[in-house]
């Protein structure tokens, strides 16, 4: 009878963690920084609400409308394509811009647009998916500034099912590099104790 290499309950459900600084998982690397923007970060959530315009969306899902579970904001030279709906064009607020460069340098990475998701309490969340869009390019660069409550942040590898889970603190960064978009999927898990409102700022580069 042929093996067959399924990954046991015990594999399956044992999550792995990520250090600070880069980390490579075979072709896929990540870099994590939980002090990005500490000392400032109060500061930033209440200028970044100020200059942001955040708004409902929806996505087609088997031909139906659906409110998506969060806000959102799109700020870039190029609209956004996703499920059905488009963001258009916006030029970034100067915040954006600087924190922006912040990102590439820590990155080492261009960017030039920045999606905004605004989690209003533990019941917004995001789905499984990786960011494959085809106007990111072949192995994009994402870098991802959390702000307010703490999430985890889960990722499992498509192939061998291994799982990454990383708390998204106040302030952190998180980056994902390499062969990620293929081999990875993420997703922000509802957290339905957590009543405070989280900001998260991925950095992208759609000018190719
Ligand atoms: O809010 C997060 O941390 C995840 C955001 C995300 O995966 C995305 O915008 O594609
Ligand atoms: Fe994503």
């Amino acid at each position: 009878m042929p093996t067959i290499d399924m990954p046991t309950n015990a594999e399956r459900f044992q999550f792995h963690h990520l250090v600070t600084g880069w980390q490579a998982f075979g072709n896929s690397r990540f870099g994590w920084w939980p002090d990005f923007a500490i000392g400032g970060s109060e500061n930033l959530w209440q200028q970044l609400l100020a200059q942001v315009t955040l708004q409902t969306g929806t996505v087609q899902v088997f031909g139906k409308r659906h409110s998506i579970p969060r806000l959102q904001a799109w700020y870039g030279p190029k609209p956004y394509r996703y499920s059905g709906e488009t963001l258009p064009a916006q030029a970034l607020p100067p915040l954006l811009d600087s924190l922006m460069q912040q990102c590439m340098e820590r990155a080492q990475a261009r960017f030039d647009s920045v999606l905004v998701n605004y989690y209003r309490d533990g019941r917004d969340h995001m789905g499984w998916h990786s960011d494959d869009e085809p106007e990111l390019g072949a192995n994009p660069v994402i870098a991802s500034l959390s702000l307010g409550a703490a999430r985890d942040f889960d990722l499992r590898q498509r192939q061998s099912k291994q799982r990454i889970r990383v708390s998204l603190t106040d302030g952190s960064l998180l980056v994902m590099a390499g062969r990620c978009q293929h081999e990875w999927q993420h997703a922000l898990p509802k957290r339905l104790r957590i009543s405070e409102p989280r900001l998260n700022l991925t950095f992208r580069n759609l000018a190719g």
